[in-house]
């Protein structure tokens, strides 16, 4: 209903980005580590779909990438998610396996509606 944005799945994660330097994961955001809720939002009129985190203690917004066609999501631990987009590594460490699977279920469901 509406023209705007709606969530589809809110869970708790830390984000997190592969530096490809280092060779190591790095929390997303400014404060180093910390839990985020992260949102996957829906666009209906536009059929767009994003992710959006924001940092649960200061609202931080520590991802903001687009779900595009064709994105491959790897769920390399029961609470470990990740995928690329053609500049960095997301990954996804979740609170519990429960958020993952819900993640995974609406990350998969915008997939298949793109
Ligand atoms: C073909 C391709 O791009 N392959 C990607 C995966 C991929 C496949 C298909 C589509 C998209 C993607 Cl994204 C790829 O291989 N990448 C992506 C970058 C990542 C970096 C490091 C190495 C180190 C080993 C592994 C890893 O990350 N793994 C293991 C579980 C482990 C779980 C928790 C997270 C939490 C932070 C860190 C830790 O524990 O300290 N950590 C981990 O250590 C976590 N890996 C990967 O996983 C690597």
């Amino acid at each position: 209903s509406g023209y705007g944005e709606h969530s589809i799945v809110a869970v708790r994660a830390s984000v997190m980005v592969y530096d490809d330097m280092q060779k190591k994961w790095l929390p997303s955001g400014s404060s180093p580590g910390g839990i985020s809720k992260v949102h996957i939002y829906h666009h209906p009129s536009n059929a767009t779909f994003r992710i959006v985190g924001r940092k649960v203690q200061d609202h931080e917004v520590v991802i903001n990438c687009a779900i595009l066609k064709g994105l491959k999501y790897n769920e390399a631990t029961p609470t470990f998610h990740q995928w690329r987009d053609n500049r960095q590594v997301f990954g996804l460490n979740f609170a519990s396996k429960e958020d993952a699977a819900s993640f995974s279920t609406a990350m998969r469901g915008a997939l298949d509606a793109l």
